[in-house]
């Protein structure tokens, strides 16, 4: 069947409706969030108001607005609906419309209609009689009546413009809307984990900055490309991310050169997180989040985390800590980041991961080999070389076929 087209897309609003006198702020962001998302649809308005928000289409195609709103944080549900004149005859042949989209096998239904537009000459006991006699007598085999719960609703609105009619309710990504939460540092690697971090981060509303630590000529333009790409995905959340690359070689190379073997990992993270700290400040970041799960691997022992996070008082967030690593991939696929993130191009932790760190690293002494270097000194030169870019959603940074094959020869 085609697909068809709607006028209108009705939207209501999730946890927002329980915060309080928070609730303008959050409708406010939502509604500039759906605009963002919906930029390049040149006819569409969207208007933002207390109970629901409303998207006129204008013509706009419906199916790929309504692909779209799928990505949008805040969202409970939406149902898109369909605008007819004044005419009982057009009314029913949209119901007709919408219900044979719906019906599949035997379901009962209701027609529940409302009127802003008192002038129109059917009340709405009448409409709801006469639609849905109309409809019982154009599916008898199909639908039955049910008031009470109905498995399709079939609304109708009298408004002063028009009439409109919607049954279908979809389910929207839920969480909360995209920058309520304040902005956190995300740190984000080419691996599994921190993108799916990322993703839940941006769900509970975080707006996020990445920081991506990259180590030429150890790591390759195309394990740049990929974390930029999966921030490309990521950003079909929040409109557009920005990216921070930061250059970590020096690090790496003086933290080996003079750094016990069993500590070099926990120095380097070290650095990282200060590094992520002294951005967040910068930047007005209240919080740094990580990919980090409990207990995978050496650096991600409760130990661990506690000889790393030392060197700061800014909260670090995991939102992955409690999740088993198949769980966490479950989330990658159905965000569409898996495939990119087993990509084969080495990060910087894996080229200059000792084969044994310590798994219990002991703080003081993360602290005495750090008195061996100069930190403040290789913290600067790292924030003097930041590359800042805006990605914006769905952006492509690299030309997948060609460059596995090259990687791989
Ligand atoms: N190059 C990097 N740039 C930015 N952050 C990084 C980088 N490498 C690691 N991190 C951060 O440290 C976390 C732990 O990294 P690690 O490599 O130990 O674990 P992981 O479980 O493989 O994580 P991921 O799958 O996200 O790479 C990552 O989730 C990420 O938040």
């Amino acid at each position: 069947m085609a697909q068809l087209q709607y006028d209108e897309i009705m939207v209501r609003y999730g946890e927002l409706s329980t915060k309080g006198r928070n609730k303008k702020n959050f409708i406010d962001r939502l509604g500039n969030n759906v605009r963002k998302a919906l930029h390049d649809f040149s006819k569409v308005k969207v208007h933002a108001n207390p109970d629901r928000l409303h998207i006129i289409l204008n013509g706009a195609d419906s199916t790929a607005v309504m692909k779209r709103l799928k990505l949008v944080f805040g969202i409970q549900t939406f149902s898109p609906s369909l605008r007819v004149e004044k005419d009982f005859a057009a009314v029913c042949q949209a119901a007709k419309t919408l219900i044979e989209k719906q019906v599949d096998r035997p379901m009962t239904f209701k027609v529940e209609t409302k009127r802003s537009d008192h002038d129109f000459a059917m009340g709405t006991f009448e409409m709801n009689r006469e639609l849905g006699g109309y409809l019982l007598q154009e599916f008898p085999e199909l639908l039955t009546v049910d008031v009470h719960q109905p498995d399709i609703e079939v609304r109708v609105e009298v408004r002063l413009n028009g009439i409109f009619l919607t049954s279908e309710i979809i389910k929207g990504a839920g969480g909360l809307p995209v920058g309520t939460a304040g902005k956190g540092m995300m740190m984000l690697s080419g691996g599994i984990d921190s993108p799916v971090a990322a993703y839940l981060a941006l769900k509970r509303g975080v707006s996020l900055e990445m920081v991506h630590f990259y180590s030429p000529p150890y790591t390759s333009e195309q394990a740049l490309a990929k974390a930029k790409e999966l921030t490309g995905k990521l950003a079909q959340y929040a409109g557009s991310i920005r990216f921070i690359q930061v250059p970590f070689t020096e690090i790496q190379e003086t933290v080996k050169e003079k750094v016990p073997e069993g500590y070099l990992m926990t120095v380097q993270r070290r650095f990282m997180l200060r590094l992520a700290v002294e951005l967040a400040n910068r930047r007005r970041g209240l919080a740094i989040f990580n990919g980090e799960s409990l207990g995978q691997v050496a650096s991600q022992t409760m130990e661990s985390m506690r000889a790393i996070e030392e060197v700061t008082n800014m909260p670090v967030l995991r939102p992955v800590l409690s999740y088993d690593k198949t769980e966490i991939i479950k989330i990658a696929e159905d965000i569409d980041t898996y495939e990119l993130s087993i990509l084969p191009y080495e990060d910087c932790c894996t080229v200059f991961t000792p084969p044994s760190p310590k798994t219990k690293p002991n703080m003081a002494k993360a602290a005495k080999y750090e008195s061996w270097l100069d930190v403040d000194g290789l913290m600067e030169r790292a924030l003097a070389g930041i590359q800042i870019e805006e990605i914006h959603a769905g952006q492509e940074f690299l030309n997948q076929n060609e460059d596995i094959f090259a990687e791989l020869l």
